[in-house]
């Protein structure tokens, strides 16, 4: 049906109104703009449209804060789903009588107080209302509609008689939980003399007034004040007594079951032939003493959780979760999904252990699919997933430890001072052939379910490790699709690139573009904003760079470090110009990953030679390894050993 001119304006202006009131970063980039353009998907987030119209608002887990006005929604006519699911928001619940096509309202885990809004009593197209882990208080509303078929009410502070209508009495008592002053059936508790509990307080009394234009209609309390409360005294104090002898029940089953879970544990042990494991019972820290970050500890209990590890190779199950909690480790830093850890287990290895958070909200199930995946991709220049961990609270990623650290401190560490290892043209070639290997195997091997979301997607110096044999090994691929939306946004480098600036999609290209700033940041030794934490200055070297070569400044363009080995300058020149064409704005005009390893491949390895006296060092540092080609792979596929140890781990003894 035709809309009245203007309706539009009035709900672009009501989510105007809500971007302010959350102040929220990535909302604030996000939702600009139309806020309905067409049915085109890749719109406002968290917000769905018909024919112009706002139909669905699914905004969860977003660490959303501030106080949303009662009349927040009333322009949103044709409004079906609204979820604002565990952020921090607060206010009277809103007024939904504007609402009726609302299906499902959740609410839920957020800090709305006041009543819950009658006007939710009105909609008879509403079957999932959420509202549980609220402040929420006074009487449930007298809910009849038929179409509600899940209502959660739980741990709030509601009070008074549940409503005698069919739909709340058909509820499971749970959906009324922990909720101080609430009584009748469904649930156990006997409606007493609860008057005082009800006297609903100044604030809410005002707050109500906000929410909800309904007179309060009589509460269940008046009714039983009066003439009835001697009767109702003693009632209270049977009710009293009976609750204390629950109390007691409920602590000796406690007390029972300690005992037998105890015993379960001696057997457990027992059976394990684990005469050490009696020392660290009840052991809780993981990766040891030693964490620099300040971070709680994970509260993964080892009993509980004993063989929970998961490994994508039995051979590598050497060690369970308890040998993980009983290890010393160190921090390695805060990335993405969480804060990284080197943990040595008693065994004398090192294993890195990546904490997710942040993540999308998953079953276990579909947690495990996803990791399915990701073990399952092999290849000798990717860093490969040992094994996993999932439990509700905690989720584990463990990898190798790459022992030579990460490529952006070979390009950028010490320099200008005494301790700044000179990191030769060969070995940065070799690095750029040992990513676009991989990232080709990605590109080949990743099925995209979700096609805006590119194989890699994270793709920086960072990410790229050495391990001790000088392998080049690519780290944290195909992550993208556990993280939630907005942390992926304002984190991962693919939401940097041009294309989703511009129209918010992405695609394999989108890998060839973050592989040309890497190259780039290889071959000019500049800093690159990919590689940077949001905030901290980097260069947008594929800006800087077109720049740079349209205005001839190409003196500048390459590190010092190698500009000075005249045999590579050729290499150098082509290696850029396979940088130039990963970067153009349009992916269409990117190469194909295939393409750029051909190129990269066909650069010739020359010697490391600045002078004479260099040359007889250098040749023995690359030049058999740098030679491998695929020809010496039964795979087809190249280990990158491009330079010995005395170029990447520091033993400079020349
Ligand atoms: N397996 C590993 N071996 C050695 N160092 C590692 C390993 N995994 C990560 N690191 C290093 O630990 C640090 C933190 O890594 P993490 O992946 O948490 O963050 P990041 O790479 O800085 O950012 P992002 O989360 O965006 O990838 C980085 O310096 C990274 O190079």
């Amino acid at each position: 049906a035709p809309l009245p001119f203007g309706y539009d304006a009035e709900e672009r202006d009501a989510l105007y109104g809500l971007k302010a009131v959350f102040e929220n970063k990535f909302i604030d980039g996000n939702w600009t703009g139309d806020h309905c353009n067409g049915n085109d998907p890749s719109g406002w987030f968290g917000l769905r449209c018909s024919d112009g119209r706002v139909t669905e608002v699914v905004l969860e887990n977003m660490g959303l804060k501030g106080v949303i006005k009662p009349d927040a929604f009333v322009a949103f006519g044709e409004l079906q789903v609204l979820s604002l699911h565990n952020n921090s928001l607060s206010g009277t619940m809103m007024n939904f009588a504007a609402n009726q096509k609302l299906s499902r309202l959740d609410l839920s885990w957020n800090g709305f107080h006041g009543p819950v809004s009658k006007s939710l009593a009105s909609l008879e197209k509403l079957s999932s209302l959420k509202v549980d882990h609220n402040e929420l208080t006074r009487e449930i509303p007298a809910f009849d509609q038929t179409s509600l078929v899940t209502l959660d009410v739980s741990n709030n502070n509601l009070s008074g008689e549940i409503p005698s209508t069919r739909v709340l009495q058909s509820l499971p008592p749970g959906s009324f939980a922990n909720n101080s002053g609430l009584c009748g059936p469904p649930t156990s508790r006997v409606c007493g003399n609860f008057g005082h509990e009800d006297e609903p307080n100044p604030g809410d009394h005002h707050q109500a007034h906000l929410a909800d234009t309904e007179a309060p209609s009589g509460s269940t309390q008046e009714k039983s004040n009066g003439k009835g409360s001697n009767k109702m005294t003693m009632f209270a104090v049977l009710f009293l007594l009976f609750d204390v002898v629950a109390l007691i029940a409920v602590l000796l089953l406690f007390v029972l079951y300690r005992k037998k879970a105890r015993r379960l544990k001696a057997m457990m042990r027992e059976e394990e032939g684990g005469a050490n494991d009696a020392k660290t019972e009840g052991h809780n820290e993981l990766v040891g003493s030693q964490l620099t970050t300040t971070e709680k500890r994970p509260s993964v209990s080892a009993t509980e959780e004993k063989g929970n590890l998961v490994f994508v190779n039995q051979e590598d199950s050497s060690f369970g979760l308890n040998d993980l909690l009983k290890a010393s480790a160190e921090g390695l830093g805060k990335g993405i999904f969480g804060n990284t850890y080197m943990a040595k287990l008693n065994n004398r290895s090192t294993v890195v252990v990546k904490r997710l958070r942040d993540l999308k909200p998953m079953t276990g199930e579909e947690f495990t699919k996803q990791l399915a995946i990701i073990a399952n991709l092999n290849h000798p220049n990717l860093l490969p997933l040992l094994a996993y961990f999932y439990s509700k609270q905690e989720k584990l990623l463990l990898y190798r430890f790459a022992e030579k650290g990460n490529l952006f401190d070979l390009i950028h560490g010490g320099r200008g001072s005494k301790e700044r290892i000179p990191f030769r043209w060969s070995a940065r070639l070799s690095v750029a052939r040992g990513i676009a290997r991989a990232l080709e195997y990605l590109h080949i091997n990743t099925k995209q379910t979700n096609t805006n979301s590119p194989p890699h997607g994270n793709l920086k110096s960072t990410n790229i490790l050495i391990d001790e044999n000088d392998m080049v090994l690519v780290a944290d691929y195909s992550l993208a699709s556990l993280v939630s939306l907005p942390i992926a946004a304002q984190s991962m480098v693919s939401f940097r690139s041009p294309e989703y600036i511009s129209t918010k999609r992405m695609s394999r290209k989108t890998d060839v573009w973050s592989f040309g700033c890497l190259l780039l940041e290889l071959l000019t030794g500049r800093v690159s904003a990919n590689s940077t934490p949001q905030g901290v200055n980097g260069v947008e070297l594929c800006v800087w760079v077109h720049r740079a070569v349209r205005e001839e400044w190409t003196a500048e363009i390459f590190d010092q470090e190698i500009v000075a080995q005249r045999n590579a300058s050729l290499g150098m020149v082509r290696l850029l110009q396979v940088a130039l064409k990963c970067c153009e704005r349009s992916p269409e005009k990117r190469p194909e990953i295939s393409e750029i390893v051909r190129e990269v491949e066909n650069i010739k390895v020359v010697a490391d030679s600045e002078d004479e006296s260099d040359v007889s060092i250098d040749r023995s540092l690359t030049d058999e390894s740098l030679s491998v080609d695929r020809s010496q792979s039964a795979s087809g596929v190249v280990s990158d050993r491009s330079f010995r140890s005395g170029v990447v781990s520091g033993d400079n003894s020349r």
